[in-house]
């Protein structure tokens, strides 16, 4: 058995242990095993590591862009030679597959040298004047103290693409990571710090609610970016519209795969799959509808359950094992009655009925692969997010339909569409309102350097990633600029 780490706070530079409640990071596989522990930081804490992202901010800012991102492109490289081990980490913390961990461990190192030269590029624009003589600027500024606070499921990757182009463009921060990923956490603030960061650039916040709320509440933080459910996010983006503070806020998903007659079938079967169980099905992007036209829904929807079938569940570590528990008893609790739910009002299980309530799964906390049929989108399931590997799957006649059927829904982050007609996919990028639309691939995914974000219920402001995360972490000063003396 690995030795648990002890967790602890990083504020101005300084790492230390927290004062409050014990903060202990357990294994969903094995919840008697402690990962990580320490305790939690006061709400103090967070006026200390205010004051320090403030007293840090000029500075920071006045920082020539270069040696910013230099910063960043060292910290890449020190989480790249880390991911084996932090990788382990993630999956023993989190519950994704160790595979999975590893790979957003680099992901999460991508984003930082993405965003490493990202500082370097232009900084603003210059416009053309109507009169004589004159030039208008308009320059890009870091908005200052940025408070950012993430949610479980991607404990590196989400940090990453945001505290990345915070840093790049000249602001400091204090961050709240999830209550249950707070090893992940350290180790990215380890990284920066390592890398040489400045003390105050970056100052890391562990405990409950209390710390988010005080965060978001806090008179000195300038702006806020939040990932996470869709009611916390509403009610951060309220808050700052009171304060006038602008809020990010990326929120949940209710995201469908549409499966027309001329699809490869082979091909979305497998990228379905991976786009509604991957991660046990823990991403806001995860593909939790899937509609299927009529004339292929009876071989499609079998061959979906029949590779299901063969998945291994287990857990993360067993590099045999393809889907891991979900983050906590709370999401178990929460998911299974969703499921009963949705067959109380009416949906067929084809898989993952039976919970595992014996057995050597029983004591983690693990959800089985659920493919649910629906009578009609009536349902409950049809709407809410369960945030777990549940699938619901509804027909439609025809491609019309069902991208009809598709954009029901108050939220609107990702789809996918599978067809080979080109058209088709042309009509699905008018007919659904989505902010990311994947054409025969999986409705989970994001490349550091384009924008990521949801329509509806799922976004709020500026979107993140690639160029759109400047719009957020930025904002401008237009200078009119004449010369000293004038021209004729
Ligand atoms: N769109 C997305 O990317 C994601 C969506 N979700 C959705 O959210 C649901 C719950 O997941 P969870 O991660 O717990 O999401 P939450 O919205 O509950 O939490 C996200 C982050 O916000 C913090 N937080 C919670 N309440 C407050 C508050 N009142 N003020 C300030 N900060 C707060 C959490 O802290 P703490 O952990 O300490 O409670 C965590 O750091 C999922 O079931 C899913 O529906 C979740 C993750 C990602
Ligand atoms: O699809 C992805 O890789 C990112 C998903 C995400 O941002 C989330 O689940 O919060």
């Amino acid at each position: 058995m690995t030795t648990p780490v002890l967790l602890q706070h990083y504020i101005d530079g300084e790492w230390f242990d927290g004062d409050a409640d014990a903060l202990v990071s357990i294994s969903p596989a094995e919840p008697d095993v402690t990962v990580a522990h320490g305790r939690a930081a006061t709400v103090d804490a967070v006026d200390r590591a205010v004051a320090a992202a403030r007293a840090a901010a000029r500075r920071w800012a006045r920082t020539p862009a270069h040696e910013r991102g230099t910063v960043l492109v060292r910290a890449a490289a020190i989480i790249e030679s880390s991911a084996p081990r932090w990788g382990a980490e993630l999956a023993r913390e989190e519950g994704k597959t160790r595979g999975e961990g590893v790979a957003e461990v680099l992901r999460a190192a991508q984003i930082m040298r993405f965003y490493g030269g990202e500082g370097d590029r232009e900084a603003g624009e210059m416009f053309a004047s109507p009169r004589r003589g004159e030039r208008i600027m308009v320059a890009r500024k870091p908005i200052g103290v940025v408070g950012v606070i993430t949610p479980f499921n991607f404990p590196i990757a989400i940090p990453a693409w945001k505290i990345a182009p915070a840093l790049t463009y000249g602001n400091t921060v204090v961050w709240k990571p999830a209550g249950t990923v707070p090893l992940l956490a350290m180790r990215l603030a380890q990284a920066l710090h390592d890398a040489g960061l400045p003390p105050g650039v970056l100052n890391l916040v562990m405990g409950g609610r209390a710390i988010g709320a005080g965060i978001a509440d806090h008179p000195g933080i300038d702006a806020l970016t939040f990932t996470g459910s869709t009611a916390v996010g509403r009610s951060l983006a309220a808050a700052g519209a009171a304060r006038g503070v602008p809020v990010q806020a990326e929120m949940g998903g209710k995201n469908a795969a549409v499966v027309l007659g001329d699809a490869d079938l082979d091909l979305a079967a497998e990228q379905v799959l991976a786009g509604a169980f991957r991660s046990s099905g823990q991403k806001c992007t995860a593909t939790s509808r899937l509609i299927v036209t009529e004339d292929v829904a009876d071989e499609f929807v079998r061959e979906l359950v029949a590779r299901i079938g063969k998945w291994t569940v287990g857990n993360p570590l067993d590099e045999q094992v393809d889907m891991g528990p979900v983050i906590d008893a709370a999401a178990r609790t929460s998911i299974r009655a969703g499921v009963d739910e949705a067959i109380r009002q009416g949906a067929r299980a084809l898989c993952g009925q039976r919970s595992y309530e014996d057995g050597e799964l029983a004591t983690g906390f693990y959800v089985p692969p659920t493919v649910l049929e629906l009578p009609d989108t009536g349902l409950d399931v049809w709407r809410e997010e369960l945030f777990g590997p549940v699938l619901a799957v509804c027909r439609a006649a025809d491609a019309e339909a069902a991208f009809a059927l598709a954009d029901d829904s108050d939220y609107g982050l990702s789809a996918a569409v599978f067809t080979q007609d080109l058209t088709r996919a042309l009509g699905a990028l008018e007919d659904l309102d989505v902010g990311i639309l994947h054409i025969n691939s999986e409705s989970a995914g994001a490349d550091p350097h384009v924008p990521f974000g949801g329509a509806k219920k799922s976004g709020y402001g500026p979107k993140e990633q690639g160029r759109a995360a400047r719009e957020f972490f930025t904002h401008t000063t237009t200078v009119y600029l004449r010369g000293g003396r004038s021209i004729t």
